[in-house]
């Protein structure tokens, strides 16, 4: 099972590269062999004949795998005169390795601003790539990976106006997570009524497992190294917990099942984004600030639904609760001298009818309280709070795009 996987997403991959570069694409497949027996070699018997009760079966994402068919790249049109291409977008590709079928939460969406081909080396070249998680509460099935297309769009679409070779080196791609979501069975038009759907019924920690291997799988089939790891809402939650131990969710890669991005030691991210962040959740349910006490309810609902009942548990969850201070797990060796210093945006709309302000003002002061304890400079993390007049309620940040890329834009640029 494991092989005929590991080689079937390369090969496809690779397929869509222009005939021009067939000696590179065949050394390319002469590595991918390598790298399948390699990969063979060092997974225990046991961990092969493991079942993993993740997949369903009615569900066949296999066509996705064929660029030939309605898989595979798109061009991506300016959509001020929707004749210029501006990149290139994979929307719904598996990213876990060793699966017969692909869970449809199991996927991510891929932008490049350059050629699919050029992806495929660029990410090489050490370009970063920016990575976007989206919200919706760890529940909602109406908002998922394609909820950064505006946002994408706008971020390709700033990238065009610079020349091939800027662009390159300013970005390798933009990817979009997809992961399991937790049960919604109240949710007006698509409850999760279907306790076998493992899509729909995810617990606290196989959320972050999933934006885990999906980091996993980018590191390995596009050489991922540096990246912008960028989250709406409990996106934002997710993102800072990429940058803690995944030990702390019990996720080794010598004893989980769900660690199967352990496998590529994913480096952490050089620079997070949040918008509209979740990042106390206990903080919240026990006193909401004025004028969100209304929220209350719902807030207890998602967060049982996806940690469980109890509060201690909450707060070993959130970035901004976590009693022992995290922030020495995030951790830039692995990105050299020049990517040591660790950055976090955090973006709050003011006009947010859901999430107070208080979530982004108190992560900032936990980051500034974990600061003070560390003496040298670079052992600190920059942090930068954007906070936003007119950026609308809690979706529409995402649901125009315009602002969300252009923050982006700005942090890729080094402006922000
Ligand atoms: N009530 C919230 C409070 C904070 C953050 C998100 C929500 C949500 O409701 C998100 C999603 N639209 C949901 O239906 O679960």
């Amino acid at each position: 099972m494991e092989v005929s996987a590991v080689t079937k997403t390369p090969l496809d991959l690779f397929t869509s590269v222009s005939h021009r570069e067939v000696n590179i694409h065949e050394m390319i497949i002469t590595n991918t062999l390598w790298l399948t027996i390699l990969s063979f070699a060092a997974i225990p018997i046991t961990a092969q004949n493991k079942q993993k009760p993740l997949f369903t079966s009615n569900h066949n994402k296999m066509e996705d795998f064929n660029p030939s068919t309605s898989g595979g790249w798109k061009p991506v049109l300016d959509p001020t005169n929707n004749s210029t291409i501006i990149g290139h977008h994979w929307r719904s590709h598996d990213y876990v390795a060793g699966e017969e079928y692909t869970l449809a939460l199991q996927t991510l969406d891929l932008w490049t601003p350059v050629s699919p081909s050029s992806l495929l080396f660029g990410g090489r070249a050490g370009a970063p790539w920016l990575i976007y998680i989206h919200g919706g509460a760890w529940r909602d099935p109406a908002i998922d990976s394609s909820s950064f297309n505006a946002s994408a769009t706008k971020i390709l679409s700033s990238l065009s106006q610079q020349p091939p070779e800027q662009r390159k080196k300013k970005l390798a791609g933009i990817a979009s997570i997809n992961y399991r979501l937790s049960p919604y069975p109240n949710h007006p038009t698509n409850p999760s009524d279907d306790p076998t759907d493992p899509n729909r019924n995810a617990k606290h920690p196989a959320h972050i497992a999933d934006v885990l291997t999906a980091l996993g799988f980018l590191k390995r089939y596009f050489g991922m190294e540096s990246y912008v790891l960028a989250g709406h809402s409990c996106g934002a939650t997710l993102a800072l917990q990429a940058c803690m131990s995944p030990k702390r969710w019990g996720l080794d890669r010598d004893r989980s099942v769900e660690w199967r991005a352990g496998w590529y030691d994913v480096a952490k991210p050089k620079t997070v984004v949040g918008f509209n962040g979740l990042y106390d959740l206990a903080g919240f349910i026990e006193s909401p600030p004025k004028g969100y006490e209304r929220w209350r309810e719902a807030y207890r609902e998602f967060v049982v639904g996806a940690f469980g009942e109890k509060e201690e548990d909450w707060k070993k969850a959130c970035p901004g609760s976590i009693a022992e201070g995290w922030v020495g797990e995030w951790n830039l060796t692995q990105q050299g001298e020049e990517g040591k210093k660790r950055k976090v945006v955090l973006v709050q709309s003011l006009e947010d009818s859901l999430v107070p302000v208080e979530q982004t003002e108190g992560m900032a002061g936990y980051f500034e309280r974990e600061n003070e304890k560390v003496g040298e400079e670079s052992g600190k993390v920059e942090v930068v709070v954007l906070r936003e007049e007119k950026a609308g309620d809690h979706d529409e940040v995402w649901q125009r795009g315009e602002r969300l890329g252009e923050i982006l834009v700005g942090v890729l640029e080094g402006e922000i």
